[in-house]
């Protein structure tokens, strides 16, 4: 089957797949009791109905209205599909329901409302604005969306806009000002046409033009050719643009010129139209989902092109949907009147400015491509960049604070940026932002072996830019340069180079201080520990012991056991510590849980397993988490098997000599997680609220049950964190992602913030 055909099947499956259709209304609040009921509806929802009849503005207090924006069509310009129908478009607006959730978190009722003339669809409109927050006016054609989007600005005082419009033009406009930059191209002199004179198109220029683009360079083509001076089957808004002209065709028209908008219909231009275009030629084919000239062919014909489309599936996504869920999350949050021309100004340079940032690494592997950075493909931002929340709404927030039509007003940014974040954000995310707040507070030197690694050598670039850590690139200088040219990664850090180890003073004395520490443990000469310090396993914590480092990150490209043992070598235990022990954090939908010990103590006895605990309940504290420990075997509370007996021994240890730790078994990990299972036990020490670290009584059974919830992707895993030693040092599980070292990297960086 060609890929077409596979994508035709494959989309007709998705949307008839049960439940057909892509959204559905999901309650807010408790409905499973009687007095739930009587809530709910009669006779005390009567309550609410009485308040806001007293005073109207109440229904934002008191209903989902402050979050609910009605996505409407009469389908008469659905896509690039033309006049197919109220019914047949609701697909697409089901489908910007489903984007406004997922990208911005606001709730959307789809409506389809089959009348094309444009007083009637006003009057309907305006008939149910009282439901809404906000009105996302959707693929009505032109000239009718004009005068249907001007009423019902005027009319309503709820922000309406006309997302074809001006969605379209916000976000072409952000990627025309990068593409002209990239291209060198200045957008007063470049000669641009634009097939299509419709909403899109229409007001797209007019946003052009506003941004500097001279009215005599812009060529504009409707379906039956160039809008000239003197055509007389025009109307008004196109009349806007008729300009003296003898070209005739889109193809005369597209001659000479350096930017291509197409917003009208799917394959009109020929490669011979685009070979006829300036060198460097913009061209944004955006008609969807046919745009009107294939991505492949473009970029096959010309290979100066920068192109974009409006589709997903290429490059250079040119599309509205980076821009309506949080322009209507700015001014839904600040309870705009209205959306006007400065606040869409604030969205194009928001957009613009983001797209040259370097970009998270959890939006190249969304999109499968290394290092994704500012060029010719990539414009603009992917619409999975999950910063567009807190960039685009916040500056179109601000705009409509400046501009007066805020009926709210925001005076902490910051407290605004975290709601944005919380709104999206799941628990895991969550935890991480909390822990990168505050490693950013005090970002400390933190030495990343292996930094030859691509997903080493990017994570430092991240914790570096974020100002998480300051990292120091521990490996052979040649091949980290090699590695950076490799996958294009343009930053300057410090350099420990192990090719060039030896000539460094500080090997000289690093190795004093080795032999000299050790020569009752094993190192018998000063040759000895010169030959150990050659490898970057001894030199890389020997660093940080001797301060030159505040914090070590080690072990991407060896196995955590062979890791392990150098460091043990180097650096002592902590003064509390007896033990070293390991921890894994997991991210759930009950907040973070430890689990211990994951990779060090293969069979510990009742005294290591108090050691563990100790040293969990300390990692905890220091993560800000109060320790609730329960201490696991597979009876609960029998005291009979040897598991058992040992794991009870240690709690009657943890008892008496940490009274003030909440800790309690053995139990099983079921109990241990579940409010109502615990009651089972009112004696514990537990009570009725869950444990957040789980003790095991073995390595295997602790390896094994973290190991499973990763592999079932139940719950986000950061780890293993190592814990006992008298220095910040940490070893990532071998080839960790890049998210992965960025969330070890911050433990460490906290770690180290910790102890000095
Ligand atoms: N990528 C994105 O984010 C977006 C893309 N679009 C796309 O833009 C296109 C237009 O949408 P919209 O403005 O809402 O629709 P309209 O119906 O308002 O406008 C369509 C325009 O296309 C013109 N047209 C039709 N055929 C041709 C042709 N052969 N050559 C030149 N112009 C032609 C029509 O000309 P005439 O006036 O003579 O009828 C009309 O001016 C659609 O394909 C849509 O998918 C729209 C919004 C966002
Ligand atoms: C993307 C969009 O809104 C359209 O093509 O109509
Ligand atoms: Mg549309």
């Amino acid at each position: 089957m060609s890929k077409e055909k596979n994508l035709i099947k494959e989309a007709l499956e998705y949307h008839s797949s049960k439940p057909e259709g892509k959204i559905e209304v999901i309650p807010t609040k408790p409905h499973s009791t009687q007095r739930d009921l009587s809530l709910a509806y009669s006779p005390g929802v009567a309550e609410p109905c009485i308040e806001i009849n007293k005073k109207p503005a109440d229904s934002y207090k008191y209903t989902s209205k402050g979050n609910l924006v009605a996505v409407i069509s009469n389908g008469t310009a659905v896509l690039g599909l033309g006049n197919i129908g109220a019914e047949a478009s609701k697909p697409v607006m089901e489908g910007k329901g489903l984007l406004f959730k997922i990208f911005a978190g606001i709730n959307v009722f789809d409506i389809e409302v089959n009348e094309t003339d444009p007083n009637k669809f006003i009057e309907i409109v305006k008939s149910i604005a009282p439901t809404f927050g906000g009105i996302n006016l959707e693929d009505i054609k032109a000239p009718e969306a004009f005068e249907i989007e001007k009423r019902l600005k005027a009319e309503l005082d709820i922000p309406v806009m006309h997302d074809d419009q001006h969605g379209t033009a916000i976000i072409s406009a952000a990627a025309l000002l990068n593409a002209l930059e990239l291209s060198s191209k200045d957008i007063s002199k470049v000669k641009i046409v634009v097939s299509g004179a419709g909403a899109a198109a229409i007001s797209c220029t007019r946003l052009y033009k506003a941004l500097g683009a001279s009215p005599e360079n812009i060529l504009m083509c409707d379906s039956k050719g160039v809008i000239y001076k003197g055509r007389t089957d025009i109307n008004e808004e196109k009349k806007e643009f008729a300009v003296e002209t003898s070209d005739r065709t889109l193809e005369d028209a597209m001659k000479d010129s350096d930017v291509f908008i197409g917003l009208s219909k799917g394959n009109i231009v020929s490669p011979a139209m685009l070979m006829s275009m300036n060198a460097n030629p913009i061209v944004f084919a955006m008609a969807n989902p046919t745009p009107e000239i294939d991505y492949n062919l473009a970029i096959k014909t010309r290979k100066d092109v920068i192109m974009a489309t409006g589709r997903s599936d290429y490059p250079n996504q040119v599309n509205n949907v980076l821009g309506f869920p949080y322009i209507f999350r700015g001014a839904l949050d600040v309870r705009a009147k209205d959306i006007n021309s400065e606040m869409q100004l604030a969205a194009v340079r928001a957009l613009a400015d983001l797209a040259k940032e370097s970009v998270p690494e959890q939006v190249s592997l969304a999109y499968n491509v290394k290092n994704m950075k500012f060029g010719r493909d990539y414009i603009i931002p992917k619409p999975f960049d999950n910063r567009l929340i807190t960039r685009v709404s916040m500056a179109v927030a601000k705009a409509a604070m400046e501009t007066g039509v805020a009926q709210k007003q925001i005076t902490d940014w910051k407290a605004y940026e975290e709601e944005l974040l919380d709104r999206m954000e799941g628990a895991d995310q969550k935890l991480m932002r909390l822990m990168q707040t505050r490693a950013k507070a005090n970002p400390k030197k933190l030495l990343l072996n292996n930094a030859e690694e691509y997903n080493v050598l990017k994570a430092a670039q991240i914790l570096a830019e974020e100002g998480i850590a300051k990292p120091i690139l521990l490996g052979k200088r040649s091949k980290i340069e090699a590695t950076k040219k490799e996958y294009n990664l343009e930053f300057d850090l410090p350099i420990l180079d192990m090719d060039d180890i030896e000539n460094k003073e500080k090997f000289e004395k690093y190795a004093q201080y080795l032999y000299n520490k050790r020569q009752r443990n094993g190192i018998s000469s000063i040759y000895h520990a010169n030959r150990l310090l050659k490898s970057r396993d001894y030199y890389g914590p020997l660093a940080v012991e001797m301060g030159d480092a505040d914090a070590l990150l080690t072990g991407f490209s060896k196995s955590y056991k062979s890791s392990l043992q150098p460091i043990l070598e180097v650096i002592d235990k902590d003064k509390d510590s007896k033990k070293v022990a390991s921890s894994m954090i997991l991210i759930t939908k009950k907040g973070p849980i430890f689990i211990a010990d994951t990779s060090i103590n293969v069979e510990p006895n009742s005294e290591d397993l108090v050691e563990i605990t100790q040293l969990t309940a300390k990692l905890a504290k220091a993560l800000a988490i109060k320790p609730r420990v329960a201490l696991l075997s597979y009876e609960n509370f029998s005291n009979c098997s040897p598991i058992s007996k040992k794991v009870a021994k240690a709690v009657e240890i943890l008892h008496e000599t940490e009274p003030n730790l909440i800790v309690d078994g053995e139990m099983q990990p079921d109990f241990a997680l579940d409010e109502e299972l615990l009651n089972a036990f009112p004696f514990s020490k537990i009570g009725n609220k869950t444990a957040n670290i789980l003790i095991f009584p073995d390595l295997t059974s602790a390896n094994l049950s973290y190991k499973l919830v990763k592999g079932l992707k139940y719950a986000q895993v950061i780890g293993p964190v190592l814990m006992g030693l008298s220095q910040p040092i940490h070893i990532m599980s071998m080839r960790s992602s890049v998210e992965e070292i960025i969330s070890i990297a911050t433990i460490a960086v906290l770690d180290a913030q910790i102890r000095k």
